[in-house]
């Protein structure tokens, strides 16, 4: 899927919502777990009622490697599910040296078919360019991340004088572009969205980290929309575990909903 394709579907849903699968057998309704397939019977039944809220999906893999094989299985089963107009985000913080990157990128845009992949920055240029080749594919790159331990090296300075972060958005927006990298940027740093904005007025961002991790839409729409939305907000366990009960689905859409009808009005205040 292209950046026009992904805008155009903002426009059409009014929301730039991306709905997290991290599907979790501990957590899911006990009634699923006597499916031969409790994990995709789970995503099956989020997917329908949020296909018409969501913009993107974004199964987060180490909730499907965990469960070995019928892990794997049930993500691909799910992956096929999702109508081909969502966008699909392989959250796999992948990157490796050249010829493994390669193979990562082999195993989700090819194997797999997912849109995009999520990518750590920190083994440089070759580690991430293998992702790039890909045409119509995207890496999304963890630029600053919504969890206490970004402080432990994305906000040091680096030898520049300026955060870490800063230098990974300065140089690693030349190895791609706006069609074909985003960022990931958390959605609980409010105040550091703007800075990330200005040195990448063009790409998309990827951020996770409202509901449960406490993050404001609010903040992050002011501060990150641009012309073309620039952003795809996640919200993982606070819609998919909404309820644990028989009407989870139900629940799950109620939430979904909540959050396309603020993104709707932030979409009127900010980017049209
Ligand atoms: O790359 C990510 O998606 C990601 C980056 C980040 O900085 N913080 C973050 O929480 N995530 C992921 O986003 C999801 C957040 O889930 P909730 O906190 O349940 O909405 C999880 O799948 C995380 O792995």
């Amino acid at each position: 899927m292209n950046k026009a394709q992904l805008f155009d579907q903002i426009k059409r849903k009014s929301s730039f919502l991306c709905v997290g699968l991290d599907t979790d057998l501990t957590k899911i309704p006990r009634h699923l777990l006597s499916s031969s397939d409790p994990v995709f019977e789970f995503n099956k039944q989020i997917i329908d009622t949020t296909a018409d809220l969501a913009v993107a999906y974004k199964p987060n893999i180490a909730f499907y490697e965990a469960l070995g094989p019928k892990g794997w299985e049930s993500l691909q089963k799910t992956l096929d599910y999702i109508p081909n107009d969502i966008f699909t985000i392989a959250d796999a913080k992948r990157g490796d040296i050249g010829n493994t990157s390669g193979l990562y990128a082999k195993a989700f845009f090819e194997t797999m078919n997912f849109d995009s992949i999520t990518v750590a920055p920190y083994m440089g240029v070759d580690s991430v360019k293998p992702f790039l080749a890909f045409k119509d594919k995207w890496v999304i790159l963890l630029a600053l991340t919504s969890n206490e331990g970004s402080m432990d090296f994305q906000l040091i300075e680096s030898q520049s004088g300026k955060p870490l972060f800063q230098e990974v958005l300065e140089k690693s927006q030349h190895w791609g572009n706006p069609d074909n990298m985003m960022y990931v940027v958390g959605a609980t740093r409010g105040e550091k969205i703007a800075e990330v904005r200005q040195i990448v007025p063009e790409h998309f961002f990827l951020v996770p980290g409202v509901g449960a991790q406490g993050g404001s839409l609010e903040e992050v729409a002011k501060f990150g929309m641009n012309a073309t939305c620039g952003l795809l907000v996640n919200s993982s366990r606070g819609i998919i575990y909404a309820s644990q009960e028989k009407n989870f689905a139900a629940a799950a859409k109620v939430e979904a909903m909540k959050l396309q009808q603020e993104m709707s009005e932030l979409l009127d205040k900010y980017c049209y």
